[in-house]
């Protein structure tokens, strides 16, 4: 495990922010953080990093006391943007952050080859996109070669295009083995680029799976005449308007059964929950 933690609580006045939160992320996956605005993603990871200190409960961050210097060297994160100057190039300013760091030069140029601004590493910071500006981030994040990159909310404040940059970036890092830990709010992204989730809502973790076990159980859609006969015939079935619902059936046995008793089937395919139905059922948020 890169990181576990246990009950990890922390309390602003009488308000658990982070509430009883056990979670854990293994090494080579992106895991994705995902919750409502204010659900505590942001205070879990700044936890994770020893910006803020819990409450009660504990955090291992690759087998150290988070925010311990061993643990720190190893991590690179990427958390309310990192300091830039405006009139260095993007390739100075990672030179700033590598010294600061005790990171080799060289590095440099091999974050900026991973987050694809070579290119454009001469120009100075000030005249970037906000999508180079953030991976120009993840690229100081990068200086170290860390064992776990965290990224909070990596895609906010993006333009789609610049977005749909940023889940190519994490994809292209997991796919040479960098374990990534990102927060988002937002479903979709979490759903296409990440391995296991953890759900927060409230401070709670309310669940932590792969995408497809948080969607559960497939349910097939059964589309058949006349439908009455075929809801009779179905056992377990569900009748939603002009529709079947069947859940965990043997789809052969299903049309065959169907076929044989003359009920025409006009169409069966499996009806899969989004991850955004599962999430609104478990937040309740809206
Ligand atoms: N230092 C603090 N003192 C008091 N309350 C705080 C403090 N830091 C955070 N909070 C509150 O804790 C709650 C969770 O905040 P947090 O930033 O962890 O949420 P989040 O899930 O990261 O949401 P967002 O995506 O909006 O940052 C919020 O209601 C916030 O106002």
């Amino acid at each position: 495990m890169i990181v576990t933690t246990e009950k990890l609580t922390k309390r602003y006045g009488d308000r658990a922010v982070v509430d009883g939160v056990s979670l854990s992320v293994r090494r080579g996956e992106v895991y994705g953080f995902l919750g409502p605005n204010g659900a505590g993603k942001t205070t879990t990871i700044r936890m994770l990093l020893g910006l803020v200190k819990p409450t009660s409960g504990t955090a291992r961050v690759l087998g150290e006391a988070p925010g311990t210097p061993k643990a720190l060297l190893r991590v690179g994160s990427l958390i309310e943007g990192p300091g830039f100057y405006p009139y260095l190039s993007g390739r100075d300013n990672l030179r700033v952050h590598a010294a600061r760091r005790g990171v080799r030069a060289e590095q440099v140029e091999t974050a900026l080859e991973q987050v694809d601004l070579l290119g454009a590493a001469g120009e100075k910071f000030r005249r970037y996109s906000l999508g180079m500006k953030q991976r120009l981030g993840v690229a100081a994040a990068l200086l170290g070669r860390p064992e776990l990159l965290v990224l909070d909310e990596p895609t906010n404040g993006l333009d789609p295009a610049g977005m749909a940059d940023m889940r190519e970036l994490v994809r292209a890092l997991a796919a040479q083995g960098q374990t990534v830990l990102l927060s988002s709010h937002l479903l979709g992204e979490v759903e296409e680029i990440c391995d296991r989730v953890g759900v927060i809502a409230n401070g709670k973790l309310v669940a932590e799976s792969t995408v497809d076990q948080l969607r559960g159980d497939t349910v097939l859609l059964v589309r058949a005449d006349p439908i009455e006969k075929a809801h009779v015939l179905v056992e377990g079935s569900e009748l939603h308007g002009d529709v079947l619902h069947v859940r965990e059936a043997d789809t052969g046995a299903l049309v065959r059964t169907l076929v044989h008793a003359d009920v025409d089937v006009l169409e069966v395919r499996p009806l899969r929950r989004t991850l955004e139905e599962v999430f609104f059922e478990m937040t309740g948020a809206a």
